[in-house]
């Protein structure tokens, strides 16, 4: 089943994982590659590590240029998604991966991102509960932010488990600079990062606040409230997330264990090491893979959970593909059989 996809935001980091991933993939014909400022270039010139489609031209992001392909995918500034695929026909799969269509609250979005609301759409990390259910067949689909796709793998069998007090949330994450995309800021020049780190967003200020509390929520069936604090790592891509919360009444650390390994036994792309072994950003780089690790600490009545990925493969691209192969009934796994990159 070979079908034609095309890539809107195409020289930026994210769009560049995507056409990364989609060279690889059996099934999948890159159509259109769009963008803005760098239209009528080579990708080449932009992407150089795309080598097969180096002598690509860049197209401006129209609704004419990204017509006519069996898959759009969106990887634009947030704000920018919202009218493009608002004008693209209903029979597309669209695929998102901006922040546009995370958020079911309006209140929300409004709060967060402070413009209008463009609706959400089925939220494209399949570990969720019932998410491959929304997702299989699905013409839209929201690609999750890179922290909250790390912050819901970690937490998410302990309150799917009901083992988890939900009041008691504390996030924290460090990340590398792609994260932030490409565009040139002060903060993330080379003598600024290098040697380096920083937190930012404190105090419940960063937009990902809303996204994670929204998946964690709907695991544990009552409002889930927590504190998230992003850092920024010199390193050019890769998240750690550390992240706690209060242990209910009751629960040992053998349960807590049982319940993540349960929860994570058939999953392709995520894994609870063997105990004693420590998740790192190194062993998942370039990969679709998420590593995780946890204790309990009995002095704190809380279980500590570490999850790695990469920001842009789990945390963009790679898990837009792996939605993207459920959306069209394809093999979940199907282009994104890749090993990390070491050292
Ligand atoms: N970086 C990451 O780790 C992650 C990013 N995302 C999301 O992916 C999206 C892209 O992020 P990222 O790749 O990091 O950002 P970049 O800044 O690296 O890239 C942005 C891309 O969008 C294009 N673009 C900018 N403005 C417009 C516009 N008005 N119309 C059409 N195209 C435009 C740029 O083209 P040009 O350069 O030609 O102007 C470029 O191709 C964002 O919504 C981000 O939140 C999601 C998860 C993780
Ligand atoms: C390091 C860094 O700046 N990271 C970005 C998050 C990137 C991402 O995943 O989020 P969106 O898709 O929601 O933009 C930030 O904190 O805004």
């Amino acid at each position: 089943m070979s079908f034609s996809v095309a890539v809107s935001g195409a020289t930026g980091y994210a769009g560049g994982e995507v056409l990364r991933l989609l060279a690889g993939h059996p099934e999948a014909r890159i159509g259109a590659v769009t963008a803005h400022s760098s239209a009528g270039v080579r990708l080449g010139a932009v992407a150089p590590h795309l080598h097969g489609l180096a002598d690509r031209i860049v197209e401006e992001t129209t609704v004419e240029n990204l017509t006519g392909h069996d898959v759009v995918v969106l990887a634009l500034p947030h704000g920018a998604s919202g009218p493009v695929a608002a004008q693209l026909p209903a029979e597309t799969l669209i695929i998102d991966a901006g922040a546009d269509h995370r958020l079911i609250d309006p209140a929300a979005w409004e709060q967060f991102y402070g413009s209008e609301h463009a609706g959400s759409w089925p939220y494209g990390l399949p570990e969720l509960p019932g998410a491959r259910d929304r997702l299989r067949g699905a013409k839209r689909i929201a690609v999750p932010g890179c922290y909250p796709t790390s912050s819901l793998l970690a937490l998410t069998p302990g309150f799917d488990a009901g083992l988890l007090e939900p009041d008691d949330v504390v996030i924290v994450a460090a990340s590398g600079t792609s994260g932030a995309g490409k565009s040139p800021k002060p903060h993330l020049l080379g003598a600024e990062v290098m040697g380096s780190m920083s937190p930012y967003g404190v105090g419940g200020g960063h937009r990902h606040t809303p996204e994670i509390e929204q998946g964690l929520t709907a695991a544990a069936g009552t409002p889930v409230q927590i504190s998230f604090t992003p850092t920024l790592a010199p390193m050019p891509r890769g998240i750690l997330t550390t992240a706690t919360a209060r242990l209910a009444d009751g629960v040992d650390a053998a349960a807590v264990r049982d319940a993540w390994d349960a929860y994570y036994a058939d999953e392709p792309f995520v894994h609870l090491l063997p105990e004693g072994q420590w998740p790192t950003t190194g062993s998942v780089i370039g990969s679709n893979h998420a590593v995780l690790q946890l204790a309990v600490d009995p002095h704190a009545g809380r279980v500590v959970v570490c999850c790695a990925i990469d920001n842009l493969t789990k945390g963009t691209a790679g898990g837009a593909i792996q939605s993207m192969n459920l959306a069209l009934g394809l093999p979940e796994t199907l282009g994104l059989d890749l090993q990390g990159v070491a050292p």
